[in-house]
Formats: structure tokens, sequence, C-alpha cells
């Protein structure tokens, strides 16, 4: 086993977490949540999305919240951005790392981003070339990597095509993304096979939503391949708009809460940690959805 010291982590619940949610979430509170993540000792996190609004409402105010970050040294920040439009609108923004998001099946890449694999890369290419002379990061998504909700099981053949052509188009990380939670541990650790192919291990990170409560299995049998970098959403937020009865990310306190029972260093305060999913929570109208938030809040509580 390759298990590793230390692991980093990606918030995303700001932007994965929040994009599915009904009811209006202020700018204010998604601003908020940022601070409380970084406060917590989160290096990087995935702030929002410059997609259509007319597709996804939620993430309308993607340059407001850029704007009203108060920016702490060595976190870096992510955007989603689909196309040059989407570039355009996020430069300004000065995001660390912008993201392109494409998907291992084809019903999936039209339902989400409204065009075919073939033309998506031909989206992503001058995206990517245009954010790198920017000097801007760019990683990309591959969603459905192991089970579409349109299409049903995915071959790791098709994570690999995924992962070759966002190599071919010079993107420059890439995460495997369980977008629907369906994965077991030999499934996904198929998927990370296949994008390791194109990829190495510092190139590579999972994403693994909880749908079947597999996501911590999941996260383990990743590391037992040597994967070191995780997404993972506070409060275990989220669900995506085009993956109906999908969960949110795998929740990021429980990731926590192993990794650090593991001996293995995140960096994260886990108490902070969870302030701020009880504080998003709070905003929200509900409990965090993490067993281990719920623990420690309990416990405090006496
Ligand atoms: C990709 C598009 C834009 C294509 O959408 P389209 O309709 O094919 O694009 P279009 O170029 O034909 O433009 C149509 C309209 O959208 C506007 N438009 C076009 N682009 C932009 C932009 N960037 N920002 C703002 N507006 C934009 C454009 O200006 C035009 O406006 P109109 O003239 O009708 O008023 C659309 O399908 C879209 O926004 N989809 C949203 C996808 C999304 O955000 N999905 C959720 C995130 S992915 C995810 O959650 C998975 C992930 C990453 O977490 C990993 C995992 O778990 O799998």
């Amino acid at each position: 086993m390759n298990i590793p010291s230390r692991v980093k982590l990606v918030d995303v619940g700001p932007r994965d977490g929040l994009q599915n949610e009904k009811q209006p979430v202020p700018a204010e509170a998604k601003v908020g949540l940022v601070h409380r993540l970084q406060e917590a000792g989160l290096k990087e996190i995935e702030v929002t999305s410059f997609v259509s609004p007319k597709w996804v409402p939620q993430m309308a105010d993607n340059a407001e919240v850029m704007a009203a970050i108060q920016r702490q040294p060595g976190v870096r920040y992510s955007v989603l951005t689909p196309n040059m439009k989407g570039l355009e609108a996020a430069l300004p923004s000065r995001p660390d790392e912008v993201v392109v998001f494409g998907a291992a099946s084809e019903a999936f890449s039209q339902r989400n981003i409204n065009c075919s694999i073939a033309e998506s890369m031909e989206r992503f290419a001058p995206v990517v070339a245009a954010a790198r002379a920017a000097g801007v990061y760019v990683r990309g998504a591959i969603s459905c990597a192991v089970g579409c909700p349109y299409e049903g099981d995915v071959a790791p053949e098709r994570v690999e095509l995924l992962a070759r052509l966002m190599k071919e188009i010079g993107v420059q990380h890439i995460g495997v993304a369980d977008t629907i939670g369906v994965g077991t541990p030999l499934k996904v650790q198929r998927a990370l096979e296949a994008a390791l192919r194109h990829y190495t291990l510092a190139d590579i990170s999972g994403h693994f939503h909880d749908t079947y409560g597999q996501a911590l299995a999941n996260t383990l049998a990743a590391l037992q391949m040597g994967v070191w970098q995780y997404d993972t959403s506070v409060a275990g937020l989220g669900g995506c708009p085009y993956a109906k009865g999908a969960t949110g990310n795998v929740a990021t306190e429980d990731v926590v809460y192993m990794l650090h029972g593991m001996g293995i260093e995140t960096g994260i305060d886990l108490d902070k940690l969870v302030d701020a999913g009880q504080y998003i929570s709070e905003r929200l109208g509900r409990k965090p959805n993490s067993r281990a938030a719920t623990a420690i809040l309990n416990k405090r509580a006496g």
C-alpha cells in the first residue's frame, strides 16, 4: 500500500455544494463560508462558476462573490469556466485556477454543457490556452467516471479517453468524478488507473459524491493507490443540477476525521471546519450532512 502521509483537500462546497440549492443563497453567505473555510485551514476553495445564469441561477453572483472575498496568502481560489465566455468573465476576478468540465458519458455531456464530448474539447481548447497564457492553472473534471444517470455504468476506457483528450489540449490536472455517487471501491480504482495512464499522481484528484454512502470507502480505495488530492464539500453540501437524486460530495469533516485518525496530515483544524459547516447549514436552515460534524456538535452540546 502506497498511502500518502499528507493529503490536500479542495473544498468545493461554495460551488458544487451550493449550485443546486433551490432557495436563494445571498452572496454574503457564500463569502462568509469561504472565509470560514480558509480560517479552518483549507488551502484551495472552489468558489463559484462562470456558467450561464439561465442554466444555473444560483451561481449568477459569481463576480460579486469573487470580488468580496478577502484573500489569504497561500490559499488558491478556483472557478468553473465551460467556454470562452465563462473564462473572459472570470479572468477579471483573478482566479488562481479555472476548471473545464467534461464527461465520460455522451448523454451527460449533452445535458450538462449542451454539446458532445468532441465539441466540448473544441470549446475547452481555447479556454485552456488562454487561461495558461494568463498564468492561470487549469484543472479538468471528468464527470460520470464510473456511472451516468442516463447511460448507466461507464467503462474505465471512457475515462482513459477523456484523460487523453484533456492531456492533448493542455489541461494540467484532472479530477476523476463520481458525479452521482454510484461508485464502489474497485470500480473507482479502475477509473483512477485509467486516468493515471495520462496523468501522474501529482496531477490527479478524486471527487466522490456520497449518494450510496460509498464515498469514504472510495476515498480510502484511492488513498491506497497513492492519490493524495480530493474534492470534498463542507457539511456534505450539494448535488448536480443535471444528476437528479445525486447527493452532495463526501463531507469534508468526515474525510478530515478519517485522515487524521489514520495519521495523515491535512493542515485543517477539524473544530473550525465544523464551525464553517454549521454556519452554512444554519444559513440554509438545516443540519450539516456529516456524521463527524454531527458527532462533534452532539459532544459539544454535552
Ligand atoms: C456550457 C453552457 C454555457 C452552454 O450553453 P449553450 O446554451 O449551449 O451556450 P451558447 O453558447 O449557445 O449560449 C446560450 C446563452 O448562454 C449564454 N452563455 C453561454 N456561456 C455562458 C457563460 N459561460 N456565462 C454566462 N452566460 C453564458 C450566452 O450568452 C447565450 O445567452 P443568450 O444570448 O441566450 O442570452 C451551458 O450549458 C451551461 O452554463 N451549463 C451549466 C453547466 C453547469 O454549471 N453544470 C454544473 C457544474 S458541473 C458539475 O457540477 C460536475 C462537477 C464539475 O462538479 C464534477 C462532478 O461531480 O461530476
